[in-house]
């Protein structure tokens, strides 16, 4: 048994936008009042400066700042997951001790990124981080930006530390995740990252999920789990369909993360325009979210209005 609890870090958590001002720098009041919004949306969670919180574009600074904003604002009432991957492990290891310092709840690191590294590379960066705070830590497998394959045989290293609580699976294979489940025993959490496959991953495994796309249809998602876990499959398989229309068509936009953004902008929650290089939604394209808007928020609606059995 883990000396930590695991329940908090199950079900929905929201993997966070970051909130700039017109100057493009980090906006503590704005990033507060989304983490407001979404703390009413009845998620567990918020995973803080991952990749859509754009962590990777950010200095050390301005991730205290993001996070520091995030946990005096709902720091209480969800759990707070610190991103705090970086290319240095000095720089991530910073992270981690602010983190500790101001509150979050777990911190979580993707491989040290830029290098090709070896998995003994890989697993130094993560003990430096697990080592430097008393935090539970959750690995963030994504090998499609990191290039790092994370092996069954580290994962199960790692997970014999009580402090190594769990993973978070960005790859599309849920038979890895699977695995990787097995691997970890009964109380190392799995949590799925493509939203796609969100009740694929459930179905399969995962505790729970961490996502960008909740992020502009927490409720949708919550509605996957009520209805994956009162055993309702069709029901729950019906949602993730429509979940998955959606996300193909905010795919379709010049970056995710701005289509995104654009969304929660008109819903009175200006977060500023992603950092380049990610690409904002050229005024053309406007009309366009807003329509997905309309088309969220009516399934939204609907999926609040279905009387649960
Ligand atoms: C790279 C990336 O952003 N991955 C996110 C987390 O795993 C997902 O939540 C995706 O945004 C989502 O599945 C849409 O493809
Ligand atoms: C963790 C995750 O889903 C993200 O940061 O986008």
């Amino acid at each position: 048994m883990r000396t930590y609890d695991l329940e908090r870090f199950k079900g929905i958590t929201i993997a966070m936008y970051s909130s700039y001002n017109e100057a493009g720098d980090v906006d503590q009041e704005a990033a507060r009042q989304l983490a407001r919004y979404y703390a009413k949306s009845g998620v567990k969670g918020l995973y803080v400066g991952g990749s859509s919180g754009e962590g990777m574009l950010q200095s050390v600074e301005e991730r205290k700042q993001m996070l520091e904003a995030v946990v005096a604002e709902v720091g209480q009432e969800l759990t707070i997951i610190a991103h705090v991957g970086a290319a240095a492990t000095h720089d991530s290891v910073e992270l981690a001790r602010h983190a500790e310092a101001v509150g979050a709840h777990a911190v979580s690191a993707v491989p040290a990124i830029y290098y090709r590294l070896s998995p003994q590379s890989v697993e130094t960066h993560w003990q430096e981080i697990v080592d430097s705070t008393d935090l539970p830590f959750i690995i963030y497998h994504i090998p499609q930006t990191t290039g790092f394959q994370l092996s069954k045989s580290l994962l199960v290293k790692m997970a014999e530390q009580d402090k190594v609580i769990g993973v978070k699976i960005s790859a599309e294979s849920t038979f890895e995740l699977q695995q990787f489940k097995a691997a970890g025993g009964k109380d190392f959490l799995v949590l799925n990252g493509p939203d796609e496959q969100y009740l694929a991953g459930r179905s399969i495994g995962a505790d729970g999920g961490i996502g960008g796309t909740y992020g502009v249809m927490p409720e949708l998602f919550l509605k996957i789990e009520s209805c994956y876990v009162q055993g309702q499959m069709a029901e729950a398989q019906k949602w993730q369909f429509i979940v998955n229309e959606l996300i193909v068509e905010l795919l379709s936009f010049p970056s995710l993360y701005g289509a995104c953004k654009a969304i929660l902008k008109l819903r009175g929650y200006d977060t500023g325009e992603p950092r380049l290089p990610l690409l904002p939604i050229p005024a053309a394209e406007l009309k366009r979210v807003e329509e997905l808007n309309q088309r969220i928020l009516s399934y939204i609606s609907q999926a609040e209005g279905v009387v649960q059995e």
